[in-house]
């Protein structure tokens, strides 16, 4: 089984209009046949306003994957709108919202602050830069020198309130440095995953984005330090020379708990 931590089910661009119930029969064959073995499963609809997404959204519920991703998603009610129709659906049942118009952008944070709500299904936004470009006039450059602004408000939108944030798809598949270079870029600007289309593109991406054997240490290091007994009521220790704070260990636990996971999903292959 592929490398990843979840896979996504696309229903939207990446299938024909004639080829959608096709894709849906597909879906619904995979579900009881294949398990995923510890990947999260994400079902990518069409929009709810779509002549697809009733039937989409039908499908979602009988499958009941870890979260629906929707698509274009450009204002709070059309995350609200999709609550109340997955409202007898398992609250296990998450979304993924696609950041990837201008309106959608220009509305992040009001988007992310949604997920205050205790009944919110809201967990993770995805940029979609296709969409972005098509919709926004920027070209495609190396560097995405001017959608990085775009996509650090969805970023911060995204901390703010708790989400978790993956960068877009790389489209070239077939360009190793250039995909290496832009997960880099992402992780750097506080990705926490890309979203993938090609099963060449997993290494690097797991390379970039997964914790570093040397950085897992140094957090089970930190949280190590933390547990001595002279420790217990310090907010700040020493570790070689530099300061630790209480704050670290926070990302310490993360970290390792982080690679903890994808550690156990290996062992199930
Ligand atoms: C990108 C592709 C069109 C390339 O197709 P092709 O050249 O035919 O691929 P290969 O023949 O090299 O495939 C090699 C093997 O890998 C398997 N494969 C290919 N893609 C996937 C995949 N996504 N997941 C799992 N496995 C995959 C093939 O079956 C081959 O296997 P084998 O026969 O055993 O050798 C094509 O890869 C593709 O269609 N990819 C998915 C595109 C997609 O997911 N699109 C939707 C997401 S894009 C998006 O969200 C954009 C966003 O909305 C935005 O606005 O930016
Ligand atoms: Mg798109």
């Amino acid at each position: 089984m592929l490398d990843c931590d979840a896979v996504i089910f696309d229903l939207e661009d990446s299938v024909a209009p004639e080829k959608k119930a096709e894709a849906r029969d597909n879906l619904r064959r995979f579900f009881t046949e294949t398990p995923l073995r510890g990947r999260e499963a994400i079902i990518r609809i069409n929009a709810l306003g779509s002549e697809f997404g009733q039937e989409d959204l039908e499908l979602v519920r009988d499958l009941l994957p870890d979260a629906v991703a929707l698509p274009k998603v450009e204002d709070v009610s059309s995350i609200t709108g999709l609550e109340e129709r997955l409202a007898a659906a398992s609250p296990r049942l998450r979304i993924w919202a696609m950041m990837e118009t201008a309106r959608g952008i220009s509305s992040a944070v009001e988007i992310a602050r949604s997920a205050n709500n205790a009944e919110s299904r809201l967990d993770c936004f995805v940029i979609g830069l296709n969409d972005l470009r098509k919709d926004t006039g920027v070209p495609a450059r190396p560097g995405r020198t001017y959608l990085v602004p775009w996509m650090m408000q969805v970023m911060l939108a995204a901390r703010a309130y708790g989400l978790d944030v993956v960068d877009s798809v790389f489209n070239d598949f077939r360009d190793s440095p250039a995909f290496e270079a832009e997960c880099e870029q992402g992780r750097d600007m506080g990705f926490d995953g890309k979203m993938l289309i090609h099963p060449a593109q997993i290494e690097a991406a797991n390379q970039a984005f997964g914790p570093a054997s040397e950085a897992v240490e140094e957090a089970q290091a930190i949280i190590a330090a933390f547990a001595r007994t002279e420790a217990q009521n310090l907010n700040v220790i020493t570790m070689d020379g530099r300061m630790v704070e209480r704050l670290h260990l926070v990302q310490a636990e993360k970290l390792v708990a982080q690679a903890n996971l994808i550690a156990e999903r290996r062992i199930r292959a």
